[in-house]
């Protein structure tokens, strides 16, 4: 393949896997699982707890073998090539892993050290990285004197080293307060205005809303669906959802005599769901059956609804 082809396909394609699996024993974590990441995406994968995704991180971010299939980042094989592909990348891991012992400007310059980068470029590059998270009154601090926000915005300006082309984020808003999560996400829509690809697993529905251009939607080491946020609503439930509380013990049975109510209907333990483009006019109808809900709410629907469509179960337990 000429030079030309190959750099072609850079700016196209920059992550794609064909049948990715990894598996411990017999145990498939990920079982075959293709997609493709074009450069300048923000690419999700939606899952709850143990579906796969951080396994996946891993081998895109070449700290994991995988067992068969292909990948390639940036037109490089992981496995092959880890440092080349390494210095592709920026990883912001599920758990920070910043070093307490020394200070929050100098974590950024240590960890550039690591990829041989030069204190010339490093202290203006830390400095810039700084200002970036919002950390600049910070550069003299003590890494446990800062917030969690903080901790993870630190986190993510040293991911940014190295000026990666590609940033993986593993659950980077979970344990956040709303605040710090709003803060964290104005950042990284940042990035992604600077054409930085951006690759992150969530099991927050509207994290996968507000951030993702497209995402696929993993239970169980296998993709469900995938698409924008919009297009899997739109394909995989109702413009609205009318949730209904009965009272516990009451959900169940009083289920029974909503059939026939909007397109779908959904029992969960605590509340039922009712699938309609218009919540009002079902809630009317609830109504006119001489049913009396103890609340009743119509929202629009979310990605959690088309999770729950395609599994039967929530994402988050
Ligand atoms: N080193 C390992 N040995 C055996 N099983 C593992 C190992 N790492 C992960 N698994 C299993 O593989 C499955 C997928 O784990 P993974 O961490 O990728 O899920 P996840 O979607 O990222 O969930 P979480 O949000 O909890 O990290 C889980 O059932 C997990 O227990």
């Amino acid at each position: 393949m000429s030079h030309a082809t190959v750099s072609k396909q850079l700016t196209k394609t920059v992550i794609s896997a064909r049948g990715l699996t990894k598996k411990y024993g017999n145990f498939a974590a990920v079982d075959g699982i293709s997609f493709d990441v074009p450069a300048g995406e923000s690419f999700g994968l939606l899952g709850p707890n143990g579906a796969g995704k951080s396994t996946t991180m891993r081998m895109i971010g070449g700290v994991s073998q995988r067992t068969s299939g292909e990948l390639s980042i940036m037109g490089l094989d992981p496995d092959r090539h880890g440092p080349e592909v390494r210095a592709h990348l920026g990883v912001v891991p599920q758990q920070d892993n910043l070093d307490d012992e020394i200070r929050v400007r100098d974590n950024l310059i240590v960890y550039g050290r690591y990829f041989g980068l030069p204190h010339s470029y490093l202290r203006p590059k830390a400095d810039e990285l700084l200002e970036f998270a919002q950390l600049t009154d910070k550069a003299k601090a003590r890494v446990d004197s800062l917030s969690g926000g903080m901790k993870r915005r630190l986190t993510i300006a040293r991911s940014l080293i190295n000026e990666p082309k590609i940033l993986l984020l593993d659950e980077p808003t979970t344990g956040l307060d709303p605040q710090a999560r709003h803060i964290l996400w104005d950042r990284l829509f940042r990035l992604k205005e600077q054409g930085v690809t951006l690759v992150l697993t969530t099991h927050y529905m509207d994290e996968a809303e507000q951030l993702c251009d497209r995402l696929i939607v993993v239970d169980k080491g296998r993709i469900m669906a995938e698409g924008s946020p919009a297009s899997l609503i739109h394909e995989y439930s109702t413009r609205e959802v009318l949730e209904l509380r009965f009272g516990s013990e009451r959900n169940a049975t009083v289920a029974a005599q909503l059939e026939g109510i909007g397109e779908r209907l959904e029992t969960l333990p605590d509340r039922v769901l009712i699938y309609a483009n218009d919540g009002e006019a079902a809630l009317e109808q609830v109504r006119y059956r001489g049913l009396h809900p103890l609340t009743s709410l119509v929202r629009r629907s979310s990605l959690e609804d088309v999770f729950l469509r395609l599994t039967g179960r929530s994402l988050v337990d």
